[in-house]
């Protein structure tokens, strides 16, 4: 079932919590709303379940108008962050509930229903615990309860609300993984809300990135993360370093480095903004070329994976950081208050709001 959202705008009062929103999610795709926390991902998800309603604007659901029908009617299934499985009923019957409660007519019979149960209890490894109550699960397999409760009623899709939002860490990586082939067996269209990009960027086949309730960029995690379309993206999306210059005569001057850009003589002397994320900032101790500039080593941090180094641009005073391999670490054997060159690679600059490679 694909998703189509169409000049959506949403407010509480006289807060705008979305703007004109406009968005596609063909079938079968595991898409990832990601923003900071207040940018409408929930607002959105809420609205493509007809748990709110929007000022302006549409859904539809396979092409077919969607946005004046109930929650009921569109046939959805939501995960929350916090599971809310009825404690006081069995894993079995948590599960069997949606089942169970249809109407009649249309009401599978009783060996029907423990069939299917059985089915999504193995789908999502728990079968075995069926007579267990929530409270002696863990987080995770509370998580999987729900999921499997959802899919009981075979929804079009599935909504899931930072589904693994109050787990720890390492059960959080594995639930992704699950997810992600959980994915793949179904083939059914999930749309999920994260505030964390590397659930996002790991997850998703597509991502969403929102802020104050506009989507700014839509595409694969590889797109978004390597060609982010404006300053927030660049931002939100793993770390970056960020430095202030002009562009003057094709050429962008940040500090002491100069960097040619294509970039029309018309709009001389404006300022420009380099990014450059860590594992692009090549360190050395002697110069790379031209445009590499000194800098002092303030602070080590060992990451497990790589090293990342905290420096002070000698020319400007700026504080950048760099993330260098183990290898190249021990081979550079730097200590704080050395004093580094440092390369600046593949910098995307923004001049009058445009992003332009470097
Ligand atoms: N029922 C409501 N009444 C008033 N304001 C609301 C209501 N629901 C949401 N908002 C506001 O709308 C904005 C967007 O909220 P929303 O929950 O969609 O953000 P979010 O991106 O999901 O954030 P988070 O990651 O913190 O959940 C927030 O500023 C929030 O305070």
């Amino acid at each position: 079932m694909s998703i189509e959202i169409k000049g959506i705008s949403k407010s509480y009062g006289t807060f705008q919590a979305l703007r004109d929103v406009e968005l596609e999610i063909p079938t079968g795709e595991l898409v990832a709303l990601l923003g900071p926390s207040g940018s409408g991902k929930t607002t959105l998800l809420r609205l493509i379940a007809g748990l709110e309603g929007a000022d302006q604007g549409q859904v539809f659901f396979n092409g077919e108008d969607n946005t004046d029908r109930d929650v009921r009617e569109r046939g959805v299934g939501f995960v929350f962050q916090h599971y809310a499985l009825f404690r006081h009923m069995n894993i079995f019957e948590n599960i069997a509930f949606g089942l169970k409660v249809r109407p009649r007519k249309v009401r599978l019979g009783k060996a029907e229903i423990r069939e299917k149960v059985s089915a999504l209890l193995r789908l999502v490894q728990l079968d075995g615990l069926a007579h267990r109550y929530p409270s002696q699960l863990s987080g995770g397999q509370r998580q999987r309860v729900a999921l499997a409760r959802a899919l009981a009623v075979e929804p079009k899709f599935l909504l899931l609300d930072e589904p693994f939002g109050a787990l720890d860490a390492k059960v959080r990586q594995e639930l992704r993984r699950w997810l992600r082939r959980l994915h793949e067996k179904l083939g059914l269209t999930i749309v999920f809300v994260t505030h964390d990009q590397e659930e996002a960027l790991e997850l998703a086949d597509r991502v969403v990135v929102m802020n104050e309730g506009r989507v700014e960029q839509v595409g694969s995690p590889q797109e978004v993360y390597s060609n982010p379309a404006n300053p927030f993206v660049y931002s939100f999306l793993g770390r970056v370093n960020f430095f202030r210059g002009r562009v003057d005569n094709g050429k962008v001057k940040l500090g002491e480095a100069e960097f040619d850009v294509d970039w029309a003589a018309e709009t001389n002397n404006q300022p420009a903004v380099g990014y450059v994320r860590p594992h692009d900032v090549e360190v050395s101790r002697s110069p790379k070329n031209p445009r590499s500039v000194l800098s002092e080593l303030c602070y080590i941090y060992d990451l497990g994976s790589v090293i990342r180094l905290e420096l002070r641009r000698k020319d400007t005073g700026e504080i950048l950081e760099a993330e260098v391999s183990r290898h190249r670490f021990a081979e550079l054997a730097p200590r704080p208050a050395d004093t580094l060159y440092v390369t600046l690679q593949h910098v995307a600059f923004y001049i009058n709001g445009q992003l332009i490679r470097g």
